[in-house]
């Protein structure tokens, strides 16, 4: 049974929700599945905003066949080539052979990458600026390249100013009935997701974010339509904010994370004992974590959220205890910057996370590691309670 909505007059959302999936990108877990926005317009021509996941492909051409009814699709615009959002492109083109298709150059090799020769596709690639008139609307493209894929451009509609913003401006969440973030809590309930979808899916690229941020700041922009998660169409600066913070790598918050890796539970207790004494310098909202059972995807985020971060290892084969190796690299590879640093490591005979742990911070921009660093040697000492406070007091005064 088709469940399309309207959102205006001649815009509709022909999307699905996968609440099934387990891993998004096979990686991160989506307890509230997720969402995948595809939109039509009906104007005097009739044009598809991108298509749908296989898991929804389904609903999604039930969709867009009844809308469209006895009328042939004439557009087919291919803002991302990524399967979540083009699985559904090749039976579309084989249902709707006379549909030309608008996107970038690289979007087109990509066309011919995943679904092989159409040896009929109807095709227009577009650059910067191109523009494309469907009777009423007029509708722009913006090039974003690296907003998650090379081959990424948005859509303005001039007429009734919304950007189809592709994976910006997405989170992960099924839609529940409400189409508009001003229908749901999203502060309260989707914002978690929305910062763990940015910063894990696009958060490596704040520079290209920024640069179209800096594009969008051009437009007037009434609504926006993302491919993942709820349509924006009211405290739309709000979200842009998050995005600045985000994109540029500023802390949302004056916050301290502590992620902790323990074998044993000894480093795990001089980390509680750091949060307390961070709790009695009056720190408000500590948030501590061990990183053997946290998803790495809620980590990043809390990373990209927070301040300041600490993080307190066990060495573990003269390494880093491997979750929180994993959880630096995991850092590390999407470029987190500018934060302040506290650490502690422990170890029985030869304790080298620390030092480990020191060497890849330094190698991302602009972390501030603080003083003292907390060696244990298997269990924290009475005599070293100054050093703990003197940590304290540190990360304290620089909040
Ligand atoms: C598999 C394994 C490898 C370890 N490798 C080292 C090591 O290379 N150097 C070291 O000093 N301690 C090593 N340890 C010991 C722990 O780091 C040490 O006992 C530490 O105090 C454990 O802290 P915890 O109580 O928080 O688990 C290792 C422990 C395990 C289980």
């Amino acid at each position: 049974m088709y469940q399309h909505r309207a959102i205006t007059e001649d815009l509709y959302w022909i999307g699905g929700n996968d609440r099934r999936l387990a891993l998004f990108e096979n990686v991160y877990p989506i307890p509230r599945g997720v969402s995948y926005n595809a939109y039509l317009l009906m104007d005097e021509k009739t044009v598809l905003l991108d298509t749908v996941d296989k898991s929804v492909s389904d609903v999604f051409l039930e969709n867009l066949e009844h809308l469209l009814g006895e009328r042939q699709l004439d557009y087919v615009i291919v803002n991302h080539m990524e399967p979540d959002h083009c699985a559904a492109l090749g039976q579309v083109l084989h249902r709707y052979p006379e549909a030309v298709v608008v996107c970038t150059q690289k979007a087109l090799d990509m066309i011919g990458q995943f679904f092989g020769a159409f040896p009929a596709l109807r095709s227009q690639t577009v650059k910067e600026g191109d523009t494309l008139t469907t009777g009423r609307h007029t509708l722009s493209f913006v090039m974003a390249p690296m907003v998650h894929w090379p081959e990424v451009m948005v859509t303005y509609d001039a007429a009734d100013k919304i950007l189809f913003s592709a994976d910006a401006f997405g989170t992960f969440g099924a839609l529940g009935g409400n189409l508009f973030a001003d229908e749901i809590p999203f502060e309260s309930q989707w914002l978690e997701d929305a910062r763990r979808y940015y910063t894990n899916i696009v958060g490596k690229y704040g520079p290209q974010v920024q640069a179209l941020l800096k594009k969008a700041a051009s437009l007037e922009i009434q609504m926006l339509c993302p491919l993942h998660g709820p349509i924006w169409r009211e405290n739309i600066g709000w979200f842009l904010d998050k995005y600045m913070h985000w994109s540029s790598y500023t802390p949302e918050e004056s916050a301290v994370m502590i992620a902790y890796g323990s074998v044993y539970g000894n480093t795990e207790a001089a980390a509680f004992l750091l949060a307390s004494r961070l709790a009695e310098r009056g720190v408000r909202n500590v948030l501590l974590y061990d990183v053997s059972v946290t998803h790495p995807s809620l980590l990043v985020a809390e990373a990209f959220r927070c301040s300041h971060l600490i993080f307190a290892s066990a060495t573990y084969n003269a390494g880093i205890f491997p979750c929180m190796e994993t959880l630096l690299l995991e850092l590390k590879a999407h470029s987190l910057k500018n934060r302040t640093i506290g650490l502690l490591d422990n170890g029985t005979w030869a304790a080298t996370a620390g030092n480990q742990m020191r060497t890849v911070l330094e190698s991302m921009q602009n972390m501030t590691i603080l003083e003292p660093v907390i060696h244990i040697k298997s269990a924290l000492t009475e005599a070293q309670l100054p050093e703990l406070d003197a940590l304290a007091d540190a990360v304290a005064a620089s909040l």
